[in-house]
């Protein structure tokens, strides 16, 4: 059961920063990095985040500044603050590595239920590290940054208590009575399962992320002994000089057991109307939102099939050039929460998810990533995901409930997707 938070929660901080200078690291200096090895790193670092389909890894260390939202605040206050802080962050002279800022917030600050597990992460979460070395391909460098940027005060988290997901079925069938009754038209449900970590540091799990999802972004942020960490395959915006791309992934089947099955089932994906229905309903939420904040929408008529090792999902790429004066951090406003996590139309979806799911998500399913001062930056959806510290791992997972949704159907893909964590942290 959730109980209510009894500490107190960790409020804004409103001092005006200072500037923060970005000095890139000697070739020297990345070098002693670069050799101290991935698990060093990885286990040194407050935040990593990785991409291994596309070489790049990014091991931040130390804390130039923390900023840390109170429960109840989200995206919306870490934007504001996130902004500031990048009008103090110098850029970096032509070539060298720009310092990247990270950004985390919860999945619904308007949830009354209040978890004490997320109480040490607040409602968001700023981080400009220290130190951050990045590899892309064989390349390394590194940006150090010091500032007088006054830090959160972290409270220690709550240990995690077991949660009931008994009521998931049934809070499933409700919702399809609820869409039925034209209330609204999807909703995604997720639970969440507790397991045991034994002696397997979060380096460790990160390690197996890296290697068994690949086409995934494998991100941890650490906050005094607690490590929210995930593999998430969906992409939720990402800027590069100007060119903006936004992924819908919606719609599942499991993976088959040998290339025959796999490849029935994937064909029963693409061709069921029910996923289908699930997936458009992100991609048309996408063009009505980033269409006023970009041009030139480029939408595939068909979606195709993403293929995880444990699971598969309806993909649609999108692309475009965002608007003068439009930023990525305005894109990531819009677009969160997107029906492959609320569901459609948001504020109904919302609503249902208070009511029905009766959990509180933390930083499950919110918006995770970061920005530079040049306005790059890339965010993804705090997908497959789990909250570790004490020797436990919550793991957390939902499914898009429509019409034609089957309760049972539902909380098996649900336990699909807690597989992409269960199954690297037991193997
Ligand atoms: C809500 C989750 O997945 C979303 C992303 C892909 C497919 C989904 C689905 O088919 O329901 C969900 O929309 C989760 O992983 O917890």
């Amino acid at each position: 059961m959730i109980a209510t938070s009894t500490s107190q929660p960790t409020a804004s901080l409103t001092a005006a920063p200072e500037a923060i200078s970005a000095t890139p690291l000697s070739a020297g200096t990345v070098e002693w990095y670069r050799t101290r090895g991935e698990r060093w790193l990885r286990e040194h670092a407050t935040v990593t985040w990785e991409r291994p389909s596309r070489g790049l890894q990014v091991f931040g260390l130390g804390t130039a500044t923390r900023r840390v939202g109170a429960r109840g605040e989200g995206l919306r206050e870490a934007r504001a603050a996130i902004e500031e802080l990048l009008v103090g962050l110098r850029e970096s002279p032509a070539g060298a590595l720009a310092p990247m800022a990270f950004l985390a917030a919860s999945f619904d600050p308007g949830n009354p239920l209040r978890d004490p597990a997320w109480d040490a992460f607040g409602g968001w979460q700023i981080l400009l590290p220290a130190i951050t070395i990045v590899r892309r391909g064989h390349q390394w460098s590194g940006v150090a940054c010091a500032g007088d940027f006054p830090a959160g005060l972290i409270d220690e988290a709550a240990p995690l208590e077991e949660q009931t997901w008994a009521h998931l079925g049934s809070a499933i069938a409700e919702a399809v009575a609820e869409i039925r009754a034209g209330r609204y038209q999807k909703v995604v449900l997720a639970g969440s399962r507790v397991i045991p970590v034994g002696h397997t540091a979060p380096a460790d799990i990160i390690a197996r992320l890296v290697a068994a999802f690949p086409t995934t972004c494998i991100f941890s942020i650490r906050v005094g002994g607690w490590t929210w960490l995930g593999a998430s395959p969906e992409p939720l915006a990402e800027v590069q000089h100007g060119r903006l791309s936004v992924v819908s992934l919606a719609g599942s089947r499991r993976r088959g057991r040998d290339s025959a099955e796999d490849a029935a089932l994937e064909a029963e994906l693409l061709a069921s109307e029910k996923e289908r229905w699930e997936h458009r309903l992100v991609v048309e939420a996408i063009r009505q939102e980033v269409g006023e904040l970009a041009g030139g929408l480029e939408i595939p008529g068909e979606p195709t099939v993403m293929k995880l090792a444990n699971i598969q999902h309806l993909y649609t790429p999108i692309a475009a050039s965002l608007a003068p004066g439009a930023s990525l951090l305005d894109v990531v406003g819009r677009l969160h929460p997107t029906p492959a996590v609320g569901g459609w139309p948001r504020d109904a979806a919302l609503d249902a998810i208070r009511r029905l799911e009766r959990m509180d998500r933390g930083w499950y399913a919110g918006p995770v990533g970061w920005v530079d001062p040049s306005g790059n930056g890339e965010f993804v959806v705090g997908l497959r995901t789990a909250l570790v510290g004490g020797g436990r791992a919550r793991l957390y997972a939902g499914a898009g409930i429509v019409a034609d949704s089957a309760p049972a159907a539902e909380l098996e893909e649900i336990e699909t997707k807690f597989d992409a964590l269960r199954g690297v942290i037991h193997r």
